[in-house]
């Protein structure tokens, strides 16, 4: 189990009896508070002054602990300058786009968010990295909000479609910048921007953000090398050989080979893993699992439990995404392969450009014959242990119709799938399952990415039905997120499907507000269907509420 790599090598922030002692005494109501802390003085001189203090007492007492952290770090949140974007301004052209004068005005106030989200990393971050556990960024990033002060990766898919709405270009490319410097940094890119995050990563969308930035632009040298390294971290770390009917697939899972704890989330992890009989391999097994959860993005959810009887079920403690290969990762790599050879053949590469095709042509072969389940009409994870899938509802299950990676009919199938599902039902959005685990990534949690990636799919299916439903789930949707606005005068993170503008909640920590992906998402589908959506339910549009006057009036003079 040693040869597993910690987190980071931080004898601070990721490994180490200050992490354990500080963070079991719960001097904070979450995990995330210390490790996001600035050191006041060296490294070397806190672990010295620590060795000291725990030689008087091995189990350095509460009230010592506190004065100890007084004494050598500082609350999170110092480590930015105050900035304001300067590519914002207060009129971007998609608010002319929406009808309904109120859900006019709510974009605007949306708009206005980037400014509060949007921060600047001091040098000192640069001169001094020691002193944080924030990793330098050269260019001004936007955080989710709340207790998430730092970049994250996929996240930042849906914040940088946001700020292009917005005309903030420059904003927009300093964060793809970020993530490239990252790849050229560490290989790929980290799940966010903390070196406790540093040795995991999140769902790769760093190509697709390039292909809306630079649909305009110029394509340089340098970014699709970039772009090919972090593909081939993907390809050499997280691939999988799948033999199905004899013939052996490569796909894609979320697979992080690294032990311990998570540091933002230390005593989660070592309680869950305290009941364990096997010893600690199991533990570091369990750790491993967990991360490549934290990696897939749904952290955590029903979608990665496989219990003792290999059926998807079983409660945290049974996570093992590792042994999942999961349908929408291979979607996204797919659409990804696409658009890099597409990028390999504007610069003149075409050698490349074949690879890709080549490569985007076997995974659709591999997600048929893996993850397409005929009978159901839908795309399932596939697991790894019994040779099965896994047949429950995720929005995961329609993610080729996002990434437009299939074949045949498959498509019109899917939507029938959909309908058929059961997860139509709810008023306020797509429910991320069926199945009420405790967990945030499962019901009746709906999470913006989710509902992005399944509007957009069915807006893409050449049917009309299809087209209807991505219109109906858009206007639920903005309805959800309107109506929680007025109440709370917030944007939250995730809702519940049955709420009524009501947050969501579950997992291992409070629902945070501010919030990059809701808003990115909010102002896509405003900008798309702005038209037509409402911020009353369909029927209550001025529209129909005139003609169902008429019809009244109509009546009453017939009779
Ligand atoms: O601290 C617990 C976990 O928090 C993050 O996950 C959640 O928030 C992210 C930021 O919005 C989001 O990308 C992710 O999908 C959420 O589940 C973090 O990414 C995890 O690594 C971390 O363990």
């Amino acid at each position: 189990e040693n040869v597993l790599p910690p987190p980071c090598d931080s004898e601070i922030y990721c490994t180490g009896s200050i992490l354990d002692q500080v963070q079991k005494a719960k001097l904070y109501d979450d995990d995330k508070y210390f490790v996001d802390m600035k050191l006041k003085v060296a490294p070397d001189i806190i672990l010295s002054a620590f060795k000291n203090l725990s030689s008087v007492s091995p189990t350095v007492p509460r009230e010592k602990l506190q004065e100890f952290l007084n004494m050598y770090f500082e609350k999170p949140g110092t480590e930015f300058e105050t900035w304001t974007p300067p590519d914002w301004h207060s009129n971007p052209a998609f608010l002319n786009k929406i009808k309904d004068t109120q859900l006019r005005e709510w974009a605007l106030n949306i708009h206005q968010l980037w400014k509060l989200l949007g921060k600047k990393i001091q040098d000192s971050v640069k001169d001094h990295a020691e002193l944080y556990s924030q990793i330098y960024m050269p260019y001004p990033v936007v955080v989710p909000g709340g207790r998430f002060r730092e970049l994250y990766y996929w996240d930042s898919y849906w914040v940088i479609n946001g700020l292009l709405l917005s005309e903030m270009r420059d904003t927009a490319k300093g964060m793809i910048q970020n993530f490239l410097h990252l790849v050229d940094r560490y290989g790929c890119v980290p799940n966010g921007g903390r070196i406790y995050y540093e040795r995991r990563s999140q769902p790769p969308f760093l190509t697709l953000m390039v292909e809306n930035h630079y649909s305009q632009h110029k394509l340089f040298k340098n970014v699709q090398t970039l772009l090919d390294q972090e593909y081939s971290f993907w390809m050499q770390n997280r691939s999988v050989l799948v033999s199905v009917n004899g013939n052996n697939h490569s796909l894609n899972r979320f697979d992080v080979q690294v032990g311990l704890p998570r540091p933002e989330s230390y005593t989660d992890d070592l309680e869950l893993a305290e009941g364990l009989t096997e010893g600690k391999a199991s533990k570091q097994q369990l750790w491993m699992d967990l991360k490549a959860g934290a990696e897939s993005g749904w952290d955590f959810s029903s979608r990665w439990y496989i219990s003792s009887t290999g059926q998807n079920s079983g409660t945290l403690k049974d996570i093992r995404t590792s042994q999942i290969v999961p349908s929408d990762l291979n979607a996204l790599l797919c659409r990804t392969e696409k658009v890099l050879a597409s990028f390999h053949r504007i610069m003149g590469s075409n050698e490349s450009a074949v690879q890709y095709e080549q490569a985007a042509q076997n995974r659709l072969r591999a997600m048929d014959a893996v993850l397409w389940d005929d009978q159901q009409g839908a795309w399932f994870d596939y697991n790894l242990q019994t040779g099965s899938k896994h047949l429950q509802f995720y929005p995961s299950n329609l993610a080729p119709l996002w990434a437009e990676c299939y074949s045949d009919e498959k498509a019109h199938k899917a939507v029938e799938y959909l309908k058929g599902s059961g997860a139509l039902k709810y008023p306020n959005g797509v429910p991320t399952s069926l199945v009420e685990s405790g967990q945030q990534w499962d019901y009746p949690n709906a999470w913006p990415p989710l509902q992005h990636m399944l509007i957009e799919g069915l807006s893409k299916v050449p049917s009309e039905d299809a087209k209807q439903l991505a219109e109906d789930l858009a206007q639920k949707w903005i309805r959800t997120n309107w109506k929680a606005y007025t109440t709370y005068e917030a944007m939250f993170e995730k809702y519940d499907v049955n709420g009524d503008g009501k947050p969501g909640g579950g997992g291992e920590y409070e629902v945070q507000l501010g919030f990059g992906w809701t808003n990115g998402v909010a102002l896509q589908l405003l900008d798309q269907y702005g038209a037509s959506l409402t911020s009353g339910s369909r029927h209550s549009s001025p529209g129909l509420l005139l003609i169902f006057l008429l019809l009244l009036s109509l009546l009453f003079t017939l009779h």
